[in-house]
């Protein structure tokens, strides 16, 4: 007996993690301005999630219930990095389609944990289920990359290994769960910013490459490794444009985080726990002197999927 074809959607919702660089090593910068970097991506548990619905032009809105995020900075129309993401979907499929995009962000915005990028990957894989353009997995990492260094880590997910500007991921082994306190800032820190404070104080080291050990902390999973492990580049610039960061990293290792850290290009930095009850601790005493505006986040977890059909 052959079954009846599946009615196409009307909706799909995709959901997409941030990200953080457990391991950011950064180079000269190349001659298209870029910089050639060798990451360990970590998907951490923030999470965006885009519903895309067929229209006849192109919208996107945004909306959250998370009192950590705050929506001011994002655009309602064409520069949205989500529609962008739909418009590169349909060029490439050379379809005439649009669809109504509904954002709900849980990751905090321009903190340095690829929420844009999140949206993007999530928005070219729920258009492409909601149209069934099955689109290659090669094709929607060639599209990411167009779009942003960081979309096709979202796309993938779990810890991996990134390099080029950042755009080329293969996953990592990593046993662990691993537990990060995230203290978020409400002043911006725009990542160009940031990577051209790298050029002028001219922190590019000739080393960027992540060694063995570093990978096998990773497979042995063991919590008090991660100070060995971590490392990121884009830290002495931020703190050279940004002093106040440098004092709450520092409050983030008086509170007992095993290492600090900043994530990505900032503003938003992590203290690395033992475990959730740790991770706790950390909050508590963070709150104690001041810092409200914290979270708990574990990694890794899984880079965009579906989470409705309707
Ligand atoms: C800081 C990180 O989040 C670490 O993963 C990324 O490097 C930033 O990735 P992203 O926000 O997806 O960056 P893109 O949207 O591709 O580029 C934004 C800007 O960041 C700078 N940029 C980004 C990536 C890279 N490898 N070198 C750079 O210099 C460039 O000034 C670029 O114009
Ligand atoms: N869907 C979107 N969500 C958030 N910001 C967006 C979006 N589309 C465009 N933007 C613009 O991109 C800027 C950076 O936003 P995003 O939240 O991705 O920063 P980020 O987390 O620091 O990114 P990254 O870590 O990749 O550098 C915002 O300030 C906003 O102007």
């Amino acid at each position: 007996m052959s079954a009846e074809p599946l009615p196409d959607p009307l909706s799909v919702t995709v959901r997409a993690p941030a990200k953080i660089n457990l391991f950011l090593g950064v180079g000269r910068a190349r001659p298209d301005g870029f910089h050639p970097l060798e990451t360990l991506y970590q998907a951490v548990s923030l999470y965006d999630d885009v519903t895309v619905t067929s229209a006849d032009e192109w919208s996107v809105r945004t909306v959250s219930d998370d009192p950590h995020v705050d929506l001011a900075g994002v655009p309602e129309d064409e520069d949205n990095i989500a529609v962008r993401a739909g418009k590169a979907l349909v060029t490439h499929h050379g379809v005439d389609r649009a669809a109504a995009i509904e954002i709900r962000k849980g990751i905090p915005v321009a903190g340095g944990m690829a929420g844009g990028s999140a949206d993007a990957a999530a928005t070219l894989l729920a258009l492409d289920r909601l149209w069934n353009l099955q689109t290659s997995d090669e094709d929607l990492l060639a599209l990411a990359a167009g779009l942003g260094s960081d979309v096709p880590f979202a796309l993938v997910g779990g810890t991996a290994h990134g390099t080029g500007r950042g755009e080329v991921v293969t996953p990592v082994e990593d046993n662990g769960t691993w537990w990060w306190v995230v203290v978020f800032n409400e002043i911006g820190l725009p990542t160009p910013t940031v990577y051209a404070a790298f050029d002028v104080g001219e922190y590019a080291e000739d080393e960027i490459g992540i060694d063995e050990p570093r990978y096998k902390m990773l497979r042995e999973a063991d919590p008090d490794t991660m100070a060995l492990l971590v490392r990121n580049d884009l830290e002495d610039p931020a703190f050279d444009l940004r002093k106040d960061l440098e004092r709450t990293a520092e409050q983030i290792l008086t509170c007992g985080a095993t290492t600090a850290l900043l994530s990505g290009s900032g503003p938003t930095l992590l203290g690395a726990a033992r475990d959730a009850a740790h991770a706790r601790e950390i909050v508590a005493r963070l709150a104690e002197l001041g810092h409200e505006n914290v979270m708990v986040a574990n990694g890794p977890v899984a880079g965009a999927h579906v989470v409705s059909y309707n």
